[in-house]
């Protein structure tokens, strides 16, 4: 193998500095690194991290997320198979890089880097790139190399639930996994946005905000729970009932993400239109139970990971377009909020360049809602409580 040329070198010292500015040893190019670049014909575009990559929703999500032409640069991060899934999410023709990887060995007087194979590298307006070669991130050791410079990071890491269990029942486990990747992301990616999908989103993201406030670095704008599969869901079911085509069909759901506290507003659906109580009801509960519906379908097997990945996939859609400083961009998630008593809760926001920019208020609620709406809030507070005392205590 031929030592690279000093331009060579020197170029690659600047975009690793670029890259990793808050981390210069990354740049020196004369250690074993790893270092981003865009394949050629990559687009310019966000770079989105996924931990749990590995799992039944981290799969389907990295390809979906690999097809989004908002991104440019996927990181796929799990504690078993990451590298497996790398290479094979890398082999898709689209733009993003299922994290690109050059690696660069130092020669023995350490001054000048090697490259693996250097036939790899091609030059694409000033910058280095290489068709995609997979590398994967696989174990702790390798969190803060997944997580440095991210914009998005999506969390679908932790265990799900089998019949008869609770989501809470998933506390026990996902609290801590969720802690570790979030002392990470702390440490790696202060301002990254964080779309937090792990079991029971009703406490994860309350323990995710405490965690960030010990490490000084927590935006409430930056954090937000996934709900965005109870909306699909609703949308799909209100759809049915209606004789319409889903995608004409807009649900609020606001609240949280469990049981009675996923609490869908029927009075709000677009396009307008009225339901009987037997209706109401019927919805209310299949959309409420949505999640067990799939987890006893599948008979031990797990619980939703395709249609979930299609909902994380959207959800995270709309906050790259915030980020991107789009208008007009409206989701429900769970968020840190003033709507009610409550720190968290449910509801639409509006996403912008720094997140969730603006929480939207509940908007008139009818008596059947008025009722479900106190439910969900005695659930919630209880869950909130949980997460916080977890990190605090
Ligand atoms: N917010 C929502 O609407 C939904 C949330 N979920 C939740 O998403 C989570 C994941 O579900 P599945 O993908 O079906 O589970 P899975 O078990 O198929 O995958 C989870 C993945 O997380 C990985 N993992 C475990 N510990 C980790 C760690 N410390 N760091 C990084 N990765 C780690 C595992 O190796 C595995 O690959 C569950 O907690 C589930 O309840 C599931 C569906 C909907
Ligand atoms: O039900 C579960 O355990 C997974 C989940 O959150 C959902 O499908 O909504």
């Amino acid at each position: 193998m031929q030592p690279l040329g000093a331009e060579v070198h020197q170029r690659i010292a600047r975009i690793s500095a670029h890259l990793y500015p808050s981390n210069p040893q990354m740049g020196d190019g004369s250690i074993l690194e790893r270092t981003n670049c865009r394949a050629k014909g990559g687009a310019a575009g966000f770079k989105v991290a996924i931990l749990g990559a590995a799992g039944g929703i981290g799969q389907p999500l990295a390809m979906l997320m690999k097809m989004n032409p908002l991104v440019s640069v996927l990181h796929l991060y799990d504690v078993v198979n990451a590298p497996g899934v790398t290479a094979d999410i890398s082999h898709m023709d689209t733009g993003a890089v299922s994290h690109f990887g050059v690696k660069l060995f130092p020669t023995k007087d350490n001054s000048m880097p090697r490259i693996s194979n250097p036939r790899t590298l091609v030059k694409n307006g000033g910058v280095l790139t290489t068709p995609t070669q997979a590398l994967g991130f696989l174990g702790q050791s390798e969190l803060e190399g997944a997580l440095t410079g991210m914009d998005l990071v999506i969390i679908p890491a932790g265990i799900p639930r089998k019949p008869g269990m609770t989501r809470d029942d998933l506390f026990k486990i996902n609290a801590g996994i969720v802690r570790t990747l979030c002392e990470g992301i702390a440490k790696c990616c202060p301002n990254a946005i964080v779309n937090l999908i792990s079991n029971p989103v009703n406490s994860t993201v309350p323990i995710a905000a405490e965690v960030f406030k010990k490490a000084g670095t927590y935006d409430p704008k930056k954090l937000l729970g996934v709900t965005s599969l109870d909306v699909v869901r609703a949308n799909t079911f209100v759809a049915e009932v209606l004789g319409l085509d889903p995608r004409e069909v807009e649900v609020p759901v606001v609240g949280g993400h469990a049981g009675v506290t996923i609490l869908p507003l029927l009075s709000q659906v677009k396009p307008p239109c009225s339901f009987t109580h037997e209706e109401t009801e019927y919805l209310t509960k299949r959309i409420q139970d949505g999640g067990t519906e799939v987890v006893e379908a599948k008979k031990g097997a797990g619980s939703a990971t395709l249609s979930m990945a299609y909902a994380a996939v959207k959800f995270a859609d709309v906050c790259l377009k915030g980020l991107r400083g789009d208008a007009g961009v409206v989701a429900c998630a769970f968020v840190a909020s003033q709507v009610t008593e409550l720190p968290f809760f449910a509801s639409k926001v509006r996403l912008g360049r720094t997140g969730a920019e603006e929480v939207y208020q509940l908007g008139p609620l009818n008596e059947y809602e008025r009722i479900g709406l106190e439910k969900a809030k005695k659930e919630l507070a209880e869950s909130i409580q949980k997460g916080i005392s977890f990190i605090r205590n």
